[in-house]
């Protein structure tokens, strides 16, 4: 299977702070990777080198086989942990945002999934409570027909019951020829959806595997898994 993701020795530092250190990873395409790891450790650097918004200090990246810039920009939908629409917007600006900004937004798709979250494109941000800013970023970057999705924290202010229904979505909107890596600390909720799970410690890579075989070997679930490698 092609690699859409491959990252050969990667380190990041902020001054003299070490935020990743030597990573190794090869990501395949169709796979939804969890990357998880407590406070500090290393996740969102890690996405904002991937998605092309950070520079790593040594080692080297491809998304599909290029070095991060225009190409793989284009290529990579990602969700920041912070918001950055304007405050002025309605909903529906921000869809226009979106679709004059990238080619591949697919509107159809972002109706289904306004639709779907219980939004409305008369409703301005300023209105919009915390989950439900999440739900429209959610929605703006899984409308794009992209190669690699990039969610970082995606539904941590998103009630339980939404929760599930955005995770069926997510596993709905996303197709065999991409992939997709999100970061939590949801672990239990989330873990279903993952293929894939990479335990980031201090930015080095603690534990990586097949979530069913991680599973099998050590007779417990994901979420368990990472409490007893967290654990102090
Ligand atoms: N702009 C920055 N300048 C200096 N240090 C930074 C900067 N951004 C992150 N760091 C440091 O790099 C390390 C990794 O941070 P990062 O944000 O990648 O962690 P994280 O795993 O995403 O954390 P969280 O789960 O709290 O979001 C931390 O020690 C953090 O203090």
């Amino acid at each position: 299977m092609e690699s859409i993701v491959k990252i050969k020795d990667l380190s990041k530092s902020y001054f003299n702070k070490k935020a990743l250190d030597n990573i190794n990873l090869d990501i395949e395409e169709g796979k939804i990777i969890g990357i998880l790891g407590p406070n500090g450790s290393g996740k969102t650097t890690l996405l904002k080198i991937i998605s092309g918004i950070l520079r790593q200090s040594k080692g080297e990246i491809f998304i599909e086989g290029q070095k991060p810039g225009p190409y793989t920009k284009s290529v990579v939908s990602y969700l920041p942990d912070r918001n950055y629409l304007y405050k002025w917007m309605k909903i529906k600006d921000a869809i226009e945002f979106f679709k004059d900004f990238y080619k591949d937004f697919d509107e159809k798709r972002a109706d289904e999934l306004l639709d779907f979250m219980k939004l409305d494109k008369e409703m301005k941000l300023t209105s919009l409570s915390k989950g439900m800013v999440e739900k429209l970023n959610l929605t703006l970057v899984l409308s794009r027909k992209a190669k690699l999705y990039v969610l970082d924290e995606p539904i941590a202010g998103v009630d339980p019951v939404a929760r599930d229904k955005i995770l069926d979505s997510i596993i709905n909107s996303y197709d065999e020829n991409s992939s997709m890596i999100v970061t939590t600390h949801l672990v239990r909720d989330i873990e279903k959806i993952f293929n894939r799970v990479i335990f980031l410690k201090s930015g080095k890579i603690e534990l990586s595997g097949d979530v069913e075989e991680l599973r099998e070997k050590n007779q417990s679930s994901i979420d368990e898994l990472y409490k007893k490698v967290f654990e102090e």
